[in-house]
């Protein structure tokens, strides 16, 4: 019953900042659903009160209501108020039913948690307020002659009241804050997981994981991807030379100018060392041998950090089926390696059949297949 309950219930993953808010509110439609379905029963069957019946029949019907919507829309903002509103309501039409008797002030109390932890602090204060007022007015205008509660009482009432609500929303804040740290923690720690320290860009594991959920994607769409692998050429000689710090600046600016000029249509990781991983998103292989020999052009005729260097490239396309995170890195990385074999500052494509071919002779091959 639970379990069909949550399934018919909006899906938030745990570290999702409404999950507990969504929860709370499941489980309390949950049991005003379940609370007014059995005073209905109760009241028809063996208090034979119609009466009560109907009220209790509406609390049902305004609960699934609020249940079915919260399930179509999955809006917590607006079904937190709804159910806030109820909780309260709930309270005062109780403190009327029982002519003001005055321990059910008792169920006013339970508002400020409710209204707190669902609407937050200052909205959570002002209901609270709103609610404990109309309770407090309720009581003293409507007790019976057998139990009295005097103009005293009515003040402690109110004083522990507003006691309460202090108190919550003392305790609201320091969760909302702590909640908030944590959360900011938790992204940086994320941050920090998926990106390469030096050039800022997704680190091997991100990669990785990035590839893996395209390749599954890939599966079931049309749109094309391909992965290019790019290194740069003698980068050892730099290091020798200039030392490591310059080195180093070269992979900054060098990941800074790949962001620029792909990063928009492209996911780039640094794989290491001074390889790069590039996906191009959408595109054929063809336009991918394109732009990656755009961009070797680009990077031979030009200096990076005030360094005269020279790329070269592996492309490979991400095949429809039966493909994997190392077969398409593994072809991208044959390719790469048949670009140094040939003198580097070269683009190679694999095409997916295991052949390896320098840019100029893959335009030549394609051209001639379409001439066929
Ligand atoms: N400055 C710097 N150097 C790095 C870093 N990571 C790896 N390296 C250096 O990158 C160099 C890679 O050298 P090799 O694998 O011989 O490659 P290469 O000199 O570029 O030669 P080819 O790739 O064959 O063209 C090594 O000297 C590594 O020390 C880094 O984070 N910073």
């Amino acid at each position: 019953m639970l379990g069909f309950w949550y399934s018919k219930s909006p899906q938030f993953a745990k570290d999702h900042k409404d999950f507990w808010r969504a929860r709370l509110i499941t489980h309390f439609l949950l049991f005003s659903t379940a609370y007014f379905f059995i005073l209905t029963v109760l009241n028809i069957f063996y208090f034979e009160q119609l009466d009560l019946a109907l009220i209790d029949c509406l609390g049902l019907v305004i609960s699934l209501t609020i249940y079915f919507w919260f399930y179509k829309s999955g809006n917590v903002n607006v079904t937190a108020w709804a159910v806030t509103l109820m909780a309260s309501s709930l309270a005062i039409l109780f403190i009327i039913s029982v002519g003001g008797n005055p321990f059910s002030i008792l169920w006013a109390t339970l508002i400020p948690p409710f209204a707190f932890f669902l609407i937050g602090r200052k909205r959570g204060s002002i209901i609270s307020a709103i609610a404990f007022s109309i309770c407090a007015y309720l009581i003293y205008t409507q007790q019976q002659q057998t139990i009295t509660i005097g103009l005293g009482s009515l003040f402690n009432t109110i004083e522990v009241s507003i006691a309460h609500i202090l108190i919550f929303r003392f305790y609201e804040k320091t969760r909302s804050l702590a909640y908030q740290n944590l959360s900011n923690l938790n992204d940086e720690i994320k941050k920090l997981a998926e990106t390469d320290k030096l050039t800022e860009l997704y680190n091997r594991q991100k990669f990785d994981a990035e590839l893996s959920a395209l390749i599954t994607k890939s599966e079931h769409s049309q749109a094309s991807h391909c992965l290019l692998m790019c290194d740069i050429d003698y980068f050892k000689r730099i290091n020798d030379t200039y030392g490591h710090l310059v080195g180093d600046k070269v992979l900054k600016e060098f990941a800074h100018l790949l962001q620029q000029k792909i990063g928009e249509q492209a996911l780039i990781a640094r794989w290491g060392g001074e390889e790069f991983v590039i996906i191009l998103l959408n595109t054929a292989l063809l336009d991918a041998a394109k732009q990656a020999n755009e961009l070797r052009s680009l990077i031979s005729s030009n200096t990076v950090a005030n360094m005269p260097i020279t790329i070269s490239l592996g492309v490979t396309a991400i095949q429809k089926s039966n493909d994997s995170v190392l077969k398409v890195l593994e072809r991208a990385d044959k390719a790469l390696y048949f670009a140094k074999h040939h003198g580097r500052n070269l683009v190679c494509i694999n095409d997916n059949n295991a052949h390896v071919t320098c840019y100029d002779t893959f335009l030549k091959l394609v051209d001639d297949d379409i001439n066929e």
